[in-house]
């Protein structure tokens, strides 16, 4: 049996896995036609590459189905509780940066910060007789977040893609999202709470401490790795 590899199968983070692998000797390819989910690994034997959406890679490291797998720590963190008993963090590959922050309108000039917002969505419950809305994908980080900050009267309502409208579509009064230049934050007239950042993320390689590993599994994890050792 061979070592299974998981990587991002599409967009950006696939791309600069690609090339990260490629720097250290290992070069992943896409076979078949552009549409085909199936790739290949050479620079070294006993790999098989399986292309995953981000967002499932977490769980296929979890049940054991992946042995290696790249994604980023805010789909990890999310996606895994208690995610340090199931994976092991082999290298973060420093691209993928984003924070993942709590935002609202820039028009909110009595809103900068977490108590300030804990005050407005109290006065907004009693306004409006319903509670404060965040748009967001990151369901449970933010919940444990904003409860851990003192944040009472809130909902979260979900959002798995342009969350930033979600505001000006009067579906959520604010969001949480992952922001890396912060254009479209602007672009939709949004602000990050002074102390709203919730989590750092990064591309990062795992390993599953779940998984089986036969002998010769073991032995190509261990090779692989240093591999990425030696080249730092
Ligand atoms: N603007 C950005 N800049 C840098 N990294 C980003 C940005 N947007 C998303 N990411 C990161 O890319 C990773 C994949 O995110 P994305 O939401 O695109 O994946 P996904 O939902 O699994 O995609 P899909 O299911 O469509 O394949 C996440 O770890 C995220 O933090
Ligand atoms: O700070 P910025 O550089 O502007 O990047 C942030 C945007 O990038 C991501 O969206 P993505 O492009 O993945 O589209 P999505 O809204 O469909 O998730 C994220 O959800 C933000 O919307």
């Amino acid at each position: 049996m061979s070592l299974k590899l998981g990587v991002p199968s599409k967009g950006r983070l696939m791309e600069k896995t690609f090339s990260w692998f490629e720097k250290r000797g290992v070069t992943l390819t896409r076979t078949g036609s552009d549409r085909e989910y199936s790739g290949k690994v050479e620079g070294i034997d006993d790999v098989s590459l399986v292309l995953l959406s981000a967002g499932e890679i977490p769980r296929e490291l979890a049940a054991g189905r992946i042995h290696m797998g790249v994604t980023g720590t805010d789909l990890v963190h999310e996606k895994l509780p208690r995610w340090e008993q199931q994976l092991e963090e082999i290298a973060q590959l420093g691209f993928g940066q984003a924070d993942l922050i709590i935002a609202v309108p820039a028009c909110w000039v009595d809103v900068e910060t977490l108590d300030d917002l804990d005050a407005a969505a109290a006065a907004f419950r009693d306004a409006h007789g319903h509670r404060m809305r965040f748009a967001t994908k990151y369901h449970r980080l933010v919940r444990e977040f904003l409860t851990e900050s003192g944040v009472a009267d809130f909902a979260l309502v979900d959002s798995q893609g342009a969350t930033e409208g979600t505001v000006k579509n009067e579906t959520a009064e604010g969001i949480a999202d992952i922001t890396s230049t912060g254009e479209t934050l602007r672009a939709n007239h949004l602000k990050i709470l002074s102390d709203g950042l919730i989590l750092r993320s990064q591309a990062t390689l795992w390993r599953s401490r779940v998984a089986n590993y036969s002998p010769a599994e073991k032995a190509t994890l261990n090779a692989l790795i240093e591999k990425f050792d030696s080249a730092r």
